[in-house]
């Protein structure tokens, strides 16, 4: 099948198209790619919505911004379709659809994405999976990281020899670690560019921090990062699984730019390392993937600690729409009833399957 997947991540830079050929255990050919990049208005709405989710937390009615932000996720994604669909020159046979996230609460079997996926189906005219963390959290799942599947179908087309990990550094870090056996073991490690992109737009100077330049220019404040590390998280075992604001960052407000931005790129890296040292092997390989790999100083911040970590673009995997390509993944593995999530992955009590579909309306297919 010819199957678009997309993903609008916690970092809210935009949207993340991919098609892939997939039978859902497969991975053949990768077609267009495309990031359709929220404007800033767009973008203000999602921070709205996100501040207001935050506050709601699931209790009563949700919040009057949720419908807002439903029509902009919808609008965003069209443009994403109109030029993958144009490039590939025909339809996809499937779409998997995630929606933008607003909150993830798993202890209370809680993780929002807005979005609407009837529309959508309607609107391409084709079948659309989407909700593929709800059945994993119903059944007392994390309902989070959904890619560990993906990235073990990757490790089996690249041939790469376990153990192996995959890290990815998108607002909030995951990792995937294949064992010699097969096994799958995952979870969210910490942060990634999350607390950074913060800091960084808080000071007016950018979005996120280009290259690593603010971090290579300060100081890490190591009574800070010991602070940060003893965040109840890193005493949690796996599966576990993070909300992009689980942070506190008030701590920034007395230290320069370059000061915070090296101290939160520690903390990323450091949390990454005690996850490392939390599994029963060692990886042979870290494949990077997300916009971090593309921070140098990031990037030799975990050499440092993890030993061989390559940006999965130098294994000529696509770094930034590795999820999205997942998501398109899971929605053929929804689609035939297959596992998307495991024990080892989010804690579910065994393999299960998970997504809805939505068919397109007759008057629109
Ligand atoms: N050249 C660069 N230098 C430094 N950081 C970068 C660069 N390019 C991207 N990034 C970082 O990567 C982030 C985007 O990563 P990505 O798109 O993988 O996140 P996401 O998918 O939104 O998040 P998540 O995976 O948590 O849902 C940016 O916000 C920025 O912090
Ligand atoms: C609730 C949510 O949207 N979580 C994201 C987030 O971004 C990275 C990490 O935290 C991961 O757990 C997840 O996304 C990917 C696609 C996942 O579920 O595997």
């Amino acid at each position: 099948m010819l199957v678009l997947g997309y993903m609008s991540g916690t970092s809210l830079d935009g949207v993340d198209a991919a098609l892939i050929e997939t039978d859902g255990e497969q991975v053949g050919a990768f077609g267009p790619s495309f990031l359709s990049p929220f404007s800033d208005a767009e973008r203000g709405l999602i921070e709205w919505a996100t501040a207001e989710a935050l506050a709601w937390n699931g209790h009563g009615a949700a919040p009057t911004s949720f419908a807002a932000v439903e029509a902009v996720v919808h609008e965003v994604h069209m443009r994403a379709a109109r030029a993958v669909i144009a490039e590939a020159g025909r339809a996809p046979d499937l779409v998997g659809f995630h929606g933008q996230t607003v909150l993830h609460r798993p202890e209370r079997r809680l993780s929002v994405q807005l979005g609407d996926a009837q529309r959508l189906a309607d609107a391409l005219g084709v079948p659309v999976v989407a909700g593929m963390r709800q059945d994993d959290l119903a059944a007392g799942g994390q309902g989070a990281p959904l890619v560990p599947a993906y990235h073990a179908a990757l490790a089996g087309k690249l041939g790469l020899g376990a153990p192996v990990a995959f890290l990815n550094l998108g607002g909030v870090a995951n990792v995937t670690f294949i064992g010699a056996d097969g096994g799958l073991i995952a979870f969210d490690t910490g942060p990634a560019n999350g607390l950074i992109d913060q800091v960084v737009q808080a000071r007016g100077r950018g979005r996120y921090d280009d290259g690593g330049r603010f971090a290579a220019a300060g100081r890490v404040d190591e009574a800070v990062l010991a602070q940060l590390l003893s965040h109840g998280h890193f005493r949690e075992e796996g599966p576990k699984s993070l909300d992009r604001y689980d942070f506190p960052l008030e701590w920034a407000d007395g230290c320069s730019l370059e000061d915070a931005a090296a101290t939160l790129t520690a903390f990323t890296a450091e949390s990454v390392a005690l996850a490392a040292r939390s599994l029963p092997q060692q990886p042979r390989l870290w494949v990077v993937c997300g916009g971090g790999c593309h921070n140098p100083v990031l990037m030799q911040a975990l050499r440092d600690r993890i030993g061989d970590c390559r940006a999965a673009d130098d294994l000529g995997l696509r770094s930034d729409f590795v999820e999205a390509e997942a998501m398109a993944f899971l929605a053929v593995r929804s689609f035939r009833g297959l596992p998307l999530t495991y024990p080892g992955t989010t804690g579910a009590p065994a393999a299960l399957t998970g997504g809805t579909l939505w068919r397109p309306e007759a008057a629109f297919a």
